[in-house]
């Protein structure tokens, strides 16, 4: 009796120790229920009712993720209290959320390192069902406001990713860096942290929303650290043509090879939806729906290390644009505004046509054959290298193309959803000075187009044969030149 209950600890032993070639991922669209408009501060009481209830609901996605075998779970941004705080309001939803080398399972200890509520039940989720937990919940760090930089209220808040493995036990604590326009009541960490596990699975790494367009810690993750999967709690509000969530998420995943466990927050008002288990090698599961406000729950199978993967392979972005010769730029070219940025647009008037058109150091060629040719819709294709500065500031090279939202000139750029027409077939390419280029290929209704393209070694965006069943709202090479951002170090 003992002697089986010995061999059967060590045969669960040694399981849990081996390499995984493959893991069960999911994430969770959670339409998170917001706190009423405060003016002044609730009590902490109720500020952990209003938390408990989104656990309530984040809890049976857990339950149910952990049924069907899923590993590790990712739960959105701002999934635990919303937003629309001032530094005061968000006080009684924070916790002190401690360096996880202080090796802590909350659910077994709660009170260690004082109130943890929050804290004890994410991590009791994570013990219960046996599977990892990534959450979002508020930081609160202490300071004395005699040092430097220590805020008036002699506290730093931070908006904080947290993972607990399958024991419960604290594994990760992630502050995020690049904060976005209106969250006042969140401090930028001085450092920039780097945080990273390892997993029977391979190696994960894990950032915030606005991060993911950034250098650090964003790409210094796959880069400089290696990892295989990204985890990516957002609240992202969708922006066409570019950056609508599920598009550039999919496209960011693709162009760094990792995966990328991509949980939205979902809330319509506020364009927050979509949410996907994006891979560079796999066809992987997304959730796009503005027309309801539930949540919901993806679940998929992943490589652990896409990069080992038979279908993957490095890309040299402007390998084939740098050895062709310009094409003619066609006869229509103009100056349209993108998301604020000035683009060279040529319009793409016949059904089929070859064209390469520059800005600054960035020339974008494209060959393409429309399956045919509707009056009433007008596509361009564009390039712009130069400085975004609204919302952020990001040096960009893009070569796009899109439809534009009528058949005004001016109107091309900007967001349209729906499109008639059908391609045949498309390549585009850029010279791109960076090798941070990101694919992304979006059909009408925000569709993505798994199948439908792939990326050749040499850097070409190219069609595949499904591509033709489905009307396109655009494609795009989004190149980013990390180092000619201002705040670059
Ligand atoms: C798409 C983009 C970047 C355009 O400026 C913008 O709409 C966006 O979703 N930014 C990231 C949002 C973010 O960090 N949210 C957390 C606080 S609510």
């Amino acid at each position: 009796m003992v002697t089986a209950r010995f061999l059967l600890s060590i045969l669960l032993w040694a399981s849990s120790c081996q390499a995984l070639e493959k893991f069960i991922g999911a994430i969770y669209e959670h339409a998170v229920i917001l706190p009423d408009e405060m003016t002044k501060p609730v009590s902490t009481q109720e500020a952990l009712q209003l938390m408990n209830k989104n656990m309530d609901i984040l809890e049976e996605a857990v339950k149910t993720a952990a049924g069907q075998g899923a590993h590790l779970i990712v739960t959105p941004e701002d999934g635990i209290y919303g937003w629309r705080f001032t530094r005061e309001t968000i006080n009684p939803f924070l916790e002190d959320i401690p360096d996880p080398n202080v090796n802590w399972i909350p659910c077994s200890d709660p009170e260690r390192f004082g109130r943890a509520p929050v804290q004890t039940r994410l991590s009791c989720m994570a013990k219960n069902n046996s599977i990892y937990v990534v959450a979002n919940i508020g930081d609160r760090k202490l300071c004395n406001i005699s040092d430097v930089g220590c805020p008036d209220d002699g506290q730093y808040n931070y908006n904080t990713a947290v993972v607990y493995d399958s024991n419960g036990k604290l594994v990760a604590r992630y502050h995020k860096y690049n904060l976005f326009l209106g969250e006042v009541q969140f401090n930028q960490p001085k450092e920039q942290e780097i945080v990273t596990f390892d997993t029977p699975f391979g190696k994960f790494g894990i950032f915030i929303c606005f991060d993911i367009l950034f250098y650090n810690p964003a790409a210094a993750l796959v880069v400089e650290h290696n990892v295989d999967t990204v985890l990516f709690p957002t609240a992202w509000m969708n922006l066409l043509p570019h950056l609508t969530a599920i598009e550039f998420h999919s496209a960011w995943a693709m162009g760094m090879g990792v995966n990328l466990l991509s949980a939205n927050t979902h809330n319509t008002e506020n364009r927050m939806t979509g949410s996907g288990i994006f891979s560079p090698d796999k066809v992987v599961p997304y959730y796009y729906n503005m027309k309801n406000e539930s949540g919901h729950l993806l679940i998929s199978e992943l490589n652990s290390h896409p990069r080992n993967s038979s279908t993957y392979y490095p890309i040299i972005w402007n390998l084939h644009a740098s050895q062709i010769k310009n094409s003619p730029s066609g006869s229509n070219i103009f100056n349209g505004l993108l998301f604020a940025d000035n683009y060279t647009f040529t319009e793409l008037k016949e059904l089929h046509g070859e064209y390469s058109i520059c800005q600054n150091d960035l020339c974008c060629h494209i060959n393409y054959t429309m399956a045919e040719k509707h009056s009433e819709e007008m596509y361009v294709f564009g390039v712009f290298d130069g400085l975004h500065i609204v919302e952020g500031e990001y040096y960009l090279q893009v070569c796009t193309m899109l439809k534009c939202q009528s058949m005004d000139f001016n109107s091309c750029g900007e967001s349209v959803e729906t499109a008639s027409t059908r391609f045949s077939s498309f390549s585009i390419s850029g010279n791109f000075s960076t090798s941070f280029v990101f694919p992304e290929v979006l059909l009408t209704n925000i569709h993505l187009a798994p199948n439908m393209f792939q990326v050749l070694k040499d850097g070409r965006l190219v069609s595949k044969p499904g591509i033709s069943s489905h009307p396109l709202l655009s494609t795009t090479l989004f190149g980013r030149l990390y180092q000619k951002d201002p705040n670059s170090k």
